[in-house]
């Protein structure tokens, strides 16, 4: 599967500028180099201006999931649709789609853990949902959101459930960017899975974010990587037998003892 990643330099507080970057990158990478599916950052929408998402975020996804889904069909490419900030009934989620070849939407989750350091929790509510997976081309899924990353139950769980490949949509600052690399790796090798992480670059309301995308193969070896804290494209192809061959080889799966764990 030839993934294209945006590493992209949201538009604080403009989410119409910002659904025009991503139609044209979107369009300009279908045909340059034909990916079969892309990955997009974190609250793309709006950036994190939270103190405006009054009138910034999107309502029940009324714009993105259109807008998402008429791009994954006219364009052929499955869409990891990274997040936005999303109005919903009883408050405000960092909501994030993910859509097949078709324009379906299959998979829908709202961000669990809220990052305290960038003030999510004084504005947002936290999602609920367990780590759902979902499938794309008749591999086993996951997505998680930038902070999740830092809780390796909910990416155990997505493994648990057969995921093959995780993403990672996010906006990481630069001041914690070893963590956000060396975390990913982690992630990689204890769940034998691909890691495919979308960072945004650019600043907003004086953090700076990371950039540095990757793609992380299931035995933990770095297969892209992107450039710290420019807009730019990650492309890379993976190879999912490299999964059941880990799997094989090293068999952690099988050696787990979760009666020992007080699960
Ligand atoms: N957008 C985020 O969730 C940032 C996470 C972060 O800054 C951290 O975990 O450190």
């Amino acid at each position: 599967m030839k993934y294209a990643i945006y590493q992209m330099d949201v538009v604080v507080a403009d989410p119409e500028a910002n659904r025009e970057k991503i139609k044209n990158w979107i369009e300009r990478e279908v045909d340059d180099d034909k990916p079969d599916t892309v990955v997009l950052p974190e609250m793309w929408n709006a950036g994190y201006a939270l103190d405006r998402l009054d009138g910034l975020a999107d309502n029940n996804g009324e714009n993105t999931i259109p807008f998402l889904s008429d791009l994954a069909k006219k364009n052929n490419i499955n869409i990891i649709g990274g997040s936005i900030a999303n109005q919903k009934e009883n408050g405000i989620y960092n909501t994030s789609y993910v859509f097949n070849r078709e324009g379906k939407l299959v998979h829908h989750y709202d961000k669990m853990h809220l990052v305290p350091m960038l003030d999510e929790p004084k504005y947002l509510n936290g999602g609920e949902a367990k780590g759902a997976i979902f499938e794309l081309e008749g591999v086993k899924m996951g997505v998680i959101i930038c902070y999740d990353l830092r809780f390796p139950e909910l990416m155990r769980a997505i493994a648990l459930q057969g995921a093959e490949v995780l993403h990672i949509v996010a906006q990481w600052p630069t001041a914690r960017k070893d963590h956000w690399k060396f975390l990913q790796y982690a992630r990689a090798i204890e769940n034998q899975c691909y890691v495919i992480s979308a960072n945004s670059s650019g600043s907003c309301n004086g953090t700076d974010f990371a950039g540095e995308s990757m793609v992380i193969n299931p035995s933990g070896e770095l297969v892209a990587s992107g450039l710290p804290e420019q807009e730019s494209t990650i492309s890379a192809s993976i190879d999912l037998t490299k999964v059941a061959e880990i799997r094989k080889n090293i068999p952690v799966f099988d050696s787990r003892v979760p009666h020992l764990y007080g699960e």
